[in-house]
């Protein structure tokens, strides 16, 4: 489960998360860290909610239905699930360990049911990040925006959003995504130094070890 650093030094894949309340922009913010961020893989998740307009399949979810989700759910298929809106919503377990397994990193667009699920499991593999809207006014003006959603579907993100935002501080980092060029700079800049962590720089040892043997020449 090794990834090669940008220096040469080896280190541990990790498992980067994204949560926020309906519409705060992780799917906004996902999308430019996959343009731009080199090793990172997002984990496309398995869902029983309908696909909206533009989303493709495999893509953006695998829309699958109650019953084969109860079937992967029965065969260990997911490392997380949880119920989220009345739909149930779940990370496939096979294609995350085998992109760890290769040293990619890899991105999560979850809630925070799923992300406790995570960090239950691999605790210091996982980075917790939470996406805070500005103020309920702009959330509720991006649901509307997306227009993707019914406003029955709005309403219900919107009553969800206070509950979902209770869980902030179970998280290692707050984004405040009132510009998303600057959300994504920060978000990016978490992404760098947590690669960077010494616990994580598997190859650190024999990388110093090697500097020590040149300078005792
Ligand atoms: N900083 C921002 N300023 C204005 N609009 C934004 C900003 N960030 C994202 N948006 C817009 O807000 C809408 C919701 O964003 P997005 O779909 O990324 O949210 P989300 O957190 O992934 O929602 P969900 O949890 O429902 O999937 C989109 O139309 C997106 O373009
Ligand atoms: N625990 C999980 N939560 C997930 C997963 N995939 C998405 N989500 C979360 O669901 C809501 C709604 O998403 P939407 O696409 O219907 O707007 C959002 O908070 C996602 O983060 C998952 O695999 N596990």
């Amino acid at each position: 489960m090794t990834a090669q650093g940008f220096d040469g030094v080896e280190r541990r894949g990790l498992m980067f998360v994204l949560s926020s309340p309906s519409g705060a922009g992780k799917t906004t913010l996902s999308r430019m860290l996959l343009e731009r961020e080199p090793g990172l893989k997002m984990s496309v998740s398995a869902t029983t909610r309908p696909m909206r307009p533009g989303e493709v399949e495999g893509r953006d979810y695998f829309f699958v239905d109650k019953k084969k989700f109860e079937t992967m759910v029965e065969h260990s298929e997911l490392l997380e699930w949880a119920t989220v809106f009345d739909n149930r919503y779940g990370t496939p377990r096979a294609p995350v360990e085998a992109a760890l397994s290769v040293g990619q990193d890899v991105l999560f667009d979850i809630d925070w049911q799923g992300t406790q699920q995570l960090h239950q499991k691999a605790s210091a593999d996982v980075v917790r990040v939470f996406i805070l809207p500005p103020s309920a006014a702009d959330l509720e003006k991006r649901l509307h925006t997306r227009a993707q959603d019914s406003e029955e579907v709005i309403r219900g993100r919107m009553s969800r959003a206070s509950h979902e935002l209770s869980h902030w501080a179970e998280y290692d980092y707050i984004v405040v995504n009132h510009n998303v060029d600057d959300a994504f700079a920060e978000v990016q800049s978490i992404l760098k130094a947590e690669r960077l962590k010494r616990e994580r720089r598997t190859g650190l040892t024999e990388f110093v070890r090697g500097l020590q043997r040149q300078l005792e020449k």
